[in-house]
């Protein structure tokens, strides 16, 4: 991650700018040489990791196109730096020798061979010594927009494999066929879409302004009024912390500190880190409506899924709870000491909770709040010190029209204007708190930070960090890259009901049951009709035959294979029906009952593992700005569900994921919103 401390928005140091275009460059390498060897595979290696770090070992295998072409391609940034390659031949059937093409390195730049060489000349030793084998070079670099590339570079290496349906590629888009669809189908559904929603299920979600979902304040729990504290006592100056630790209940032990994605990494970081470097607190930074609770939410949300122990605090929630929510533009003037010492009063109090609570074993505490002056940042760092990191997130925004549509949400939303009825007013009151918070204001220029600028605008923005190392801030920055606030549903269903489904029979890759191609052809009317204003979407299918047989009557839109939506791995069990583990293996039947979230099958997979391999996919669909359709696994989507639902993690293995219902995500400028649409009985 670096530290820079660069202020300068333009700066590429430290800062990782999404790009106004967002596009990558597609670069495809092809070698050609009508001479077929089929025991000797062309290879590339290269200067960096992804081509072995010139280790000829791990040279990346080229794939082959044709009877004479092999073909290999990757994705790079535009701006990529110089990469160092040599092509090499390599043994089909046994280690080594490598032969390794003659002459100087091949450099890329900008998707763009150097040099004229056009050929790429071997000597394999059992040829001979003058003969010589020669290779045509062909380079072909194309940028593609983000969306085109519904598989990243990462995801391709991580996720990806082939298809193991036949004939079936890997990324594909099939044209509707001359004359509309396949008959009959058509008439089989209604177009009217609303028909076919169903009620949510009692614990899905609805829309909730985001800082009532923040920790309730614990006074509450022991007594409705709040303990009076001395601020003065924990100013900057003070050498002494006051943290509230007694009578509060025990930790709950029943979860690790940490469980699957970031369980490696965290294990990791305990051994090598300091003990306060181990929890960390977020503490947001921003004038009111910047989009500071939004994101705290978001983020909390992510972590927790992640398996973080994660708690959002939002100081504006002590603030009503303590001095009522009715409080005028005047509570917040820089110049009024009553009500600046409220506020810091409740800041405090938020702060010692979120501390008391990272003492009892609290992992990631998000502290709400403005936090816009650099003396109340400090009175933080100070309560903070021997016990958590800080990390600054401020969000700043420059675009009038966004700040505007902001403030009016918030009239509409903020339990501050609940009681306003006369929403012109309560504009005019918040504009005037803005005002008041602006003359104040001192941007971030201490300590560790993350600052967000202009993410809401459409084409991104940009992201500057300072002094952010370690797995945890890594992945929170690469999260908070990714994400942005354009609308757009994304729809989550699983495969048609398949065979084994008829026969009870877990895992497996069989083919769809009569009453599940029905259901491919619903659902490919469904998608033609919700999306038909859309200008782009793409289908994402597990590589398991049952959702691509499910995908296949969907036209016109791409589709992209993901071996991480691919069913729970059953491992041993994988074909087996429940009744026979029982039967069978009914220490496993018993243990995964027991624990179902962290049960892992003999040989296979646990949900935890599940919700590991999913992390790509969570951030691809946070990074995608069109419409996505997942075609997946009962599994798999409670996983994926839950990120979006916001359900704890012992909740996922339970969740309803029924068949031949569609879960649509609508994900937008106020947070997620769900509907449910069931196709068949
Ligand atoms: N990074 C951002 N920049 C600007 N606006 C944002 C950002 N993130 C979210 N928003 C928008 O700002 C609105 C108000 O955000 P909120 O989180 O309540 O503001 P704050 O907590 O800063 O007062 C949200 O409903 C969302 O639409
Ligand atoms: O974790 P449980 O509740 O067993 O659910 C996952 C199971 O769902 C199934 C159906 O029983 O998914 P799928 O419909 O994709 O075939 C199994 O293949 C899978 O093992």
């Amino acid at each position: 991650m670096g530290s820079s401390s660069s202020k300068h928005p333009s700066s590429s140091h430290g800062s990782l700018d999404e790009g106004g275009s967002g596009g990558q460059l597609y670069v495809s390498l092809k070698l050609e040489n009508f001479n077929i060897r089929g025991d000797l595979i062309p290879h590339v290696f290269g200067s960096v990791p992804i081509i072995g770090s010139w280790d000829p070992s791990r040279a990346l295998r080229m794939e082959r196109e044709s009877a004479s072409m092999w073909e290999l391609s990757f994705v790079v940034p535009p701006n990529h730096e110089t990469l160092h390659f040599h092509f090499l031949l390599k043994p089909k059937d046994r280690d080594g020798p490598y032969v390794m093409e003659e002459g100087a390195e091949r450099l890329l730049t900008g998707g763009n061979l150097e040099g004229g060489a056009r050929t790429a000349v071997f000597r394999p030793p059992e040829v001979g010594h003058e003969a010589t084998l020669e290779y045509k070079v062909f380079v072909k670099a194309d940028i593609v927009s983000p969306f085109d590339l519904a598989a990243s570079w990462r995801a391709y290496k991580e996720n990806f494999r082939p298809s193991t349906v036949r004939g079936i590629p890997d990324i594909s888009i099939n044209v509707a066929p001359e004359g509309g669809q396949e008959s009959g189908s058509r008439t089989s559904l209604e177009l009217d879409l609303e028909s076919y929603v169903v009620p949510l299920p009692t614990c899905a979600s609805a829309t909730v302004y985001a800082a009532n979902l923040a920790e309730t304040p614990r006074s509450m729990g022991y007594n409705w009024e709040f303990p009076k504290y001395d601020v003065s006592s924990i100013s900057p100056s003070s050498s002494t912390t006051r943290v509230v630790t007694a009578n509060h209940a025990p930790p709950n032990k029943a979860m690790p500190a940490a469980a699957g994605a970031v369980a490696a990494a965290t294990v990791a970081d305990q051994m090598h880190e300091p003990k306060e470097d181990r929890r960390l607190a977020i503490v947001l930074v921003g004038l009111p409506a910047r989009g500071k609770t939004f994101t705290a939410a978001k983020l909390t949300r992510y972590l927790r899924w992640l398996g973080n122990e994660t708690k959002n605090f939002n100081v504006g929630k002590y603030r009503r709870l303590r001095h009522g929510s009715n409080q005028t533009a005047d509570f917040f003037r820089g110049d009024n000491p009553e009500g600046m010492e409220a506020r810091n009063e409740v800041a405090a109090l938020a702060m010692e909770d979120m501390l008391s609570w990272m003492q009892e074993g609290g992992q990631v505490g998000i502290f709400d709040a403005t936090n816009s002056s650099r003396q109340r940042r400090n009175m933080l760092m100070k309560m903070a010190e021997g016990i958590c990191k800080i990390i600054f997130l401020e969000t700043i925004c420059n675009d009038e029209r966004i700040i505007e549509r902001n403030v009016r949400l918030k009239i509409q939303q903020s339990p501050d204007y609940a009681e306003e009825t006369d929403f012109e007013a309560g504009l005019r009151d918040f504009k005037e708190r803005l005002v008041n918070y602006d003359k104040v204001y001192e941007p971030v220029e201490e300590g560790s930070y993350i600052k967000m600028i202009d993410m809401a605008r459409g084409n991104g923005g940009q992201i500057q960090v300072n002094n952010i190392s370690g797995y945890l801030p890594g992945r929170i920055v690469f999260f908070l890259v990714n994400t942005h606030l354009t609308p757009r549903p994304i729809l989550l269903t699983r495969h048609g009901e398949s065979q084994d489904n008829v026969r009870g029979r877990i895992g497996g890759d069989s083919v769809l049951s009569d009453s599940g191609n029905i259901y491919s052809k619903k659902l490919a009317h469904f998608v033609e009709k919700r999306l038909k204003s859309e200008r782009t979407a793409s289908i994402w299918t597990s590589t398991l035959q049952r959702t691509i047989i499910t995908a296949t009557p969907i036209v016109g839109f791409p589709k992209v294979q993901w071996r991480a939506l691919d069913e729970i791995n059953a491992g041993v069990c994988d074909g087996m029906a429940y009744e026979e583990i029982k039967r069978n293996m009914p220490e496993e039947y018993q243990s995964r009952k027991n624990d179902k979230l962290r049960y892992r099958y003999p040989r296979g997979e646990s949900y935890l593992d599940v919700i590991q391999r999913l992390e790509p996919v969570i951030i691809e669909l946070e990074r995608q700005r069109a419409p996505v359709v997942v075609i997946s696994h009962q599994a798999v989507l409670r996983a994926l569900y839950a990120y979006f639902a916001d359900k704890p993690l012992k909740e996922i293995p339970h969740i309803e994921v029924p068949l031949h219902t569609i879960i649509e995500i609508q994900m937008g400028v106020t947070g997620v919103q769900e509907k449910r649409y069931k196709l068949m009985d």
